[in-house]
């Protein structure tokens, strides 16, 4: 039994993975883990690498090996399109061979609608095509109110696919209107068989796509991860 962990800019997900089955934990804290024995912890950060340290630490789980995921050049067949393979997100280098795992041989992009909202494409030869970095939901109306004079809102998450009469609904859609836009312009761009959505705004976008081949995966990193479990 293992511990899966995914440390965003925004929050820290964990899996118990066990024989091929994933459980997402609601909280994680000594106590939500307290009925498992693990062999070890599998980790993926793309936050600050002391959040690692103090986890150990809060978690109570020092004695454990504790095994950082890096993205590499080329693995299980899928290689990495950066110049330099290592700087490519590894949340993203994870979701790119999770989604790989569930489809082969198809043309894929893989949204991560995080922080940041990530997209990538995997074309049908395992080969990373590149992708895009672009400010997620949250951090899209942070950039509007903190760099304006006049937009006093804050930031909302009950956006919908509707126009704003007022300041705060203005943002919050548009918001919206941006990322779906950008997954949308992605699409028209370099069309895929399959649009993989995860991440926490994942399900809130999937509602505005449902005209594009849209496959909902929460839990597309951490099947990247599990292919680097031994069995
Ligand atoms: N419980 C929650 N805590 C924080 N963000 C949440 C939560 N539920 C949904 N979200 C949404 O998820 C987004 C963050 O997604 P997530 O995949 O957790 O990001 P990251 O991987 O960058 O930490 C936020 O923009 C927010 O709108
Ligand atoms: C793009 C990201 C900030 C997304 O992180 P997240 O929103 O999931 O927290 C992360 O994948 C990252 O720090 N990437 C390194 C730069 C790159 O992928 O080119
Ligand atoms: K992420």
């Amino acid at each position: 039994m293992y511990l899966l962990l995914d440390i965003g800019n925004s929050r820290t997900k964990a899996v118990i993975y066990e024989n091929g089955k994933f459980t997402l934990l609601s909280d994680l804290n000594l106590q939500s883990i307290a009925p498992y024995r693990f062999i070890a912890v599998y980790v993926a950060c793309v936050g600050f690498d002391e959040h690692v340290e103090q986890l150990q630490h809060t978690l109570g789980l020092t004695h454990l090996p504790w095994y950082r995921l890096v993205s590499q050049t080329a693995a299980f067949g899928v290689v990495n399109r950066y110049a330099t393979p290592e700087r490519l997100g590894v949340d993203r280098w994870l979701a790119i061979l999770g989604a790989d795992s569930l489809l082969q041989t198809k043309n894929l992009m893989i949204v991560d609608a995080g922080t940041a909202l990530t997209i990538d494409w995997l074309d049908k030869s395992q080969q990373h095509q590149g992708g895009w970095i672009i400010p997620g939901l949250r951090l899209q109306q942070e950039a509007v109110i903190k760099n304006t004079a006049r937009v006093g809102s804050t930031p909302d998450d009950s956006q919908e696919l509707i126009l704003g009469v007022n300041t705060q609904d203005c943002v919050k859609n548009g918001a919206l209107a941006a990322l779906c836009g950008a997954i949308r312009a992605g699409w028209q761009l370099k069309p895929t068989d399959v649009i993989f959505l995860t991440g926490g705004d994942s399900p809130k976008l999937a509602q505005y796509l449902s005209d594009l081949p849209v496959q909902l995966d929460p839990l597309l990193i951490f099947r990247g991860i599990a292919r680097y479990i031994a069995t």
